[in-house]
């Protein structure tokens, strides 16, 4: 058993990062957050590359650091597995020895070690690079070699610092998906950080969001995508997030001083976080009649073409992002600075204790 149990706070200047991360045997944890949030602080934190300023951090029960106690166990006997942005392969050996080095640190023969790394080099498809040296290779293919090295040194943790960020699209995909698999296999903890959302949502069993040094939201990422907690989140997963107090049955009253309708079981007096999907609002050039009861005027001050839809930026009260296909948009006359009605069902809106 090797779960992790760390309590981590580590000062840097102003900025302090305080975060408690607890991951079980098997469970892969996605840190995610903006820029300066803390991310790298932390999984190097977890590495024992950066002292604590207060803490404790233990894997299956063990102490590898406990600032109390003065309990520091060195990055190189912490049996973890580390996989860094920028790979840091060992440049004058070949694939096949970099992939070898655990076993031979550990005292095996080259035959030996180089035997051992075989199995590695085959599950992350890298084999028929074994003999280069790490400068011909692409940065998908370091990527593989690295996790490859991390992989053979058997390690009790897997920490891996933004693995895709360097990559192309294509080769992205591919990496992502043996990174899946790979920690679908791995028996002890791992923790993955990425400000990509996509790469969050695909790899993590559990996501932490960190903004500020601080965890603001924490849960499996179908819940996180769909009760995000801030506007960060609210942004990542394309959802419009409005904060505001149920002041009747389906009525809130958003901090920013205007109503909006929404069906919600949470008493009156709730303060709550709303989301209305940019897909569930409906653009029209004059005040609708009918039915939608969340009906109010803005103007468009941007548009983005996305795949297949437009996306709106819509200035009014409350602000929305709005999809739009191209026909409507040119259906409407849609240009930046257009004036707009928007409209939205109270049954597309929903509200949640924030
Ligand atoms: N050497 C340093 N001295 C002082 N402050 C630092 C140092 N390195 C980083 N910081 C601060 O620590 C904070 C966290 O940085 P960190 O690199 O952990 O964030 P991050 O979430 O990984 O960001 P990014 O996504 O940009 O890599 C930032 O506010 C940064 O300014």
């Amino acid at each position: 058993m090797n779960a992790l149990a760390a309590r981590v706070v580590v000062r840097r200047g102003t900025f302090e990062l305080s975060v408690d991360v607890d991951v079980a045997d098997g469970e892969t944890l996605v840190v995610l957050g903006p820029n300066g949030a803390g991310k790298t602080t932390l999984l190097r934190a977890l590495a024992g590359l950066q002292a604590l300023d207060e803490g404790r951090l233990a894997v299956g029960g063990e102490v590898w650091d406990d600032v109390g106690a003065g309990v520091f166990v060195p990055p190189t006997d912490r049996t973890t597995g580390v996989v860094f942005q920028d790979y840091r392969l060992f440049p004058h050996l070949t694939v096949r020895d970099n992939v070898a080095f655990a076993a031979r640190a550990h005292g095996a023969g080259r035959a030996e070690s180089r035997a051992a790394a075989e199995p590695w080099l085959e599950a992350t498809g890298t084999a028929d690079l074994a003999g280069r040296r790490p400068h011909r290779l692409s940065g998908g293919q370091a990527q593989r070699v690295a996790l490859a090295r991390a992989l053979s040194a058997r390690p009790r943790m897997l920490l891996l610092d933004e693995p895709l960020a360097a990559l192309d699209a294509r080769t992205r995909l591919d990496v992502r998906d043996l990174l899946r698999r790979t920690l679908r296999s791995f028996a002890g903890p791992a923790v993955v950080v990425t400000h990509d959302p996509l790469d969050a949502l695909v790899l993590a069993d559990r996501l932490l969001v960190l903004e500020g040094g601080r965890v603001v939201q924490s849960g499996p990422p179908q819940d996180v995508a769909r009760r995000p907690a801030t506007d960060y989140v609210a942004r990542l997963v394309g959802l419009n997030l409005y904060r505001g107090r149920l002041v009747g049955r389906d009525t809130i009253a958003l901090d920013s001083g205007t109503t909006l309708f929404a069906s919600t079981p949470e008493p009156v007096g709730t303060h709550v976080l709303a989301v209305l999907a940019p897909t569930a609002i409906s653009v029209h050039s004059a005040r609708p009649e009918g039915s939608p009861r969340n009906v109010w005027p803005g103007t468009v001050t941007g548009m983005e073409l996305l795949t297949d839809r437009v996306r709106l930026t819509v200035d009014a009260a409350p602000p929305a992002l709005v999809d739009v296909t191209p026909a409507a948009v040119a259906e409407l006359g849609l240009h930046e600075g257009s004036a707009v009605w928007l409209s939205a069902k109270a049954t597309e809106i929903t509200a949640y204790p924030g």
